[in-house]
């Protein structure tokens, strides 16, 4: 996937916000990268632009040779998990697929295999108001999954779970997406978030969100799972270097 300089303008009636300016980068095939960046920099209106959902008022997005658009194959997993909550999870699992115009006995049977695979095989038949945060998170990632997206992007899935919850996510999330080589990208606030579960971080300045820097994680904390990276000896040194470029962001904004 490639962004070329990409800009984008908000207009209203009042006044007219440059949120996006010159946003150049590339996210290779099956690699995981985060955008990181203070409140207002424009992480989400980035990630709705490669989504498709909007269009740059200058640059594009391709994935593969094309300009990415609303209908190209790309998966979702947001804070909120919107499940439909008077659609089984066995319905919520298998929606995109009908949507889509694919849903097959196959394709419902990979679908429940996910299911299974994320050891939720027995929850099939119940209603979202009756699962956990986490497993309700879970339910989301197989919904993504089942249609087998070329690219997931998720923003901030993770930030309305309990601790605990949110690390235990994080690994099986990442432990998914790399044994099927899917190429991620991560919208997040959270510094060790982004670097136990990255190749690269992208951090982005305010106002107009430009690229303030690329960090490339190093290898020993970029390959293993997210639990095993924060307890490496090196995470510490990332984090520091990244917060100090935070906090010079934060003092000239
Ligand atoms: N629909 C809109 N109309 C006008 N301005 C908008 C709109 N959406 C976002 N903006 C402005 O664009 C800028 C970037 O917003 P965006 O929501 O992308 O930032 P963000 O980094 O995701 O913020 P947060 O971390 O708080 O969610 C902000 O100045 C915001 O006020």
């Amino acid at each position: 996937m490639q962004l070329q300089d990409v800009s984008l303008g908000y207009l209203t009636k009042r006044e007219a916000t440059l949120a996006l300016e010159s946003i150049t980068f590339s996210v290779e095939d099956g690699e995981f990268l985060s955008i990181l960046g203070p409140s207002g920099c424009g992480k989400t209106t980035l990630l709705s632009i490669i989504a498709g959902l909007l269009t740059p008022t200058t640059g594009n997005v391709t994935l593969g040779n094309q300009t990415i658009t609303a209908t190209s194959n790309i998966g979702y997993m947001l804070q909120q998990d919107y499940l439909f909550p008077w659609r089984t999870i066995e319905d919520n699992i298998t929606l995109g697929l009908k949507i889509k115009g694919v849903y097959s006995e196959t394709t419902k049977a990979a679908a429940l295999n996910w299911l299974s695979q994320l050891g939720l095989a027995d929850k099939k038949d119940l209603f979202p108001n009756q699962l956990s945060g986490g497993m309700r998170q879970r339910v989301a990632l197989v919904r993504m999954l089942a249609t087998n997206p070329s690219m997931m992007l998720l923003d901030e899935p993770f930030s309305a779970l309990d601790y605990q919850t949110k690390l235990k996510l994080e690994d099986l999330v990442f432990q998914t997406l790399k044994k099927e080589k899917k190429t991620a990208v991560l919208v997040t606030h959270d510094i060790a978030e982004a670097i136990a579960m990255s190749d690269r971080v992208v951090l982005l300045s305010p106002r107009p969100g430009r690229i303030h820097h690329i960090f490339d994680i190093p290898n020993d904390i970029a390959k293993a799972l997210p639990f095993e990276a924060r307890q490496h000896k090196s995470f510490n040194d990332q984090f520091q270097m990244i917060w100090k470029e935070m906090e010079s962001l934060a003092s000239t904004s």
